[in-house]
């Protein structure tokens, strides 16, 4: 299967991963050699993230490939400065962009989050956005040079899943850079869903730190990605509204 490729670079998988909520640092392996994830992220704004011994320390051992993110962030402002502290601590220009107008439901700001991306690409970053499953906004996003889209599918942490499948499929249509759906996955079947979607990756955090079994749900959404990208290039049937008989009928018996 073809990799993913991201800003003209070729990820290791179609699974990005957040570990902020693992319940302890010490299933950090276990998790990431269940998920192989192609990308952690890592929120800069959560200071556990950052002390010794911490999830960063962890990461850095376990040597995945990390996305420094601006999860926390209520404006522009905030998270361009957050981008360039995690630039400077991190050394990448990659950054997940997350700009939340609103601390309930955590949704993106989508006024900051464009300001933000445009300074962010002015900058020299390579922006990943959190946005909305609206492909107007996705399509604004692209043209202030964001490197992909990363629609989310439901709130954070709500493990709905994807709650407009024509909504994301309509964001797939819009863009020409890839579409990662991120936040709200529960279980594996949503991760199959956003893949046979068309999405080309998909980030799940909640899913993974806060499953009765991180490491087993880390495996399982591995595997729902793996099977719903396949199922995607398969070439699914289309859904008929009258029944149409499995094998031919070659005749009536007596
Ligand atoms: C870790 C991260 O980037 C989250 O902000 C992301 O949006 C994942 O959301 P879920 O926790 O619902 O998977």
């Amino acid at each position: 299967m073809s990799a993913l490729v991201v800003a003209g670079e070729a990820l290791s998988s179609r699974l990005f991963l957040g570990t902020g909520g693992l319940p302890q640092v010490g299933l950090v392996p276990a998790v990431l050699e269940a998920a192989r994830p192609a990308l952690v992220t890592v929120s800069m704004r959560r200071t556990s993230s950052l002390v010794e011994g911490g999830l960063l320390d962890a990461l850095r051992t376990a040597g995945v490939r990390l996305l420094p993110n601006t999860a926390g962030c209520l404006s522009a402002r905030e998270a361009v400065l957050t981008a360039e502290l995690a630039r400077e601590a991190l050394g990448t220009d990659w950054v997940k962009l997350e700009v939340i107008g609103d601390e309930r439901s955590l949704l993106p700001d989508v006024v900051e989050l464009l300001d933000a991306a445009e300074q962010l690409v002015r900058r020299g970053f390579v922006v990943l956005p959190y946005t909305t499953d609206d492909p107007v906004l996705a399509r604004r996003l692209v043209d202030a040079g964001c490197a992909a889209v990363m629609p989310l599918g439901s709130p954070i942490g709500s493990g709905l899943g994807v709650l407009n499948p024509h909504a994301i499929a309509a964001v797939r249509a819009a863009v020409d850079v890839p579409v990662v759906l991120d936040a709200g996955v529960g279980t594996a079947s949503d991760a199959a869903l956003a893949m046979e979607l068309g999405c080309d990756a998909v980030l799940a955090a909640t899913a993974v730190t806060r499953a009765d079994d991180p490491v087993a749900m880390a495996s399982a959404l591995r595997l729902g990605v793996e099977a719903g990208r396949l199922a995607w290039s398969a070439g699914r049937i289309p859904r008929r509204s009258e029944a149409r008989a499995s094998s031919p009928v070659l005749g009536r018996i007596g």
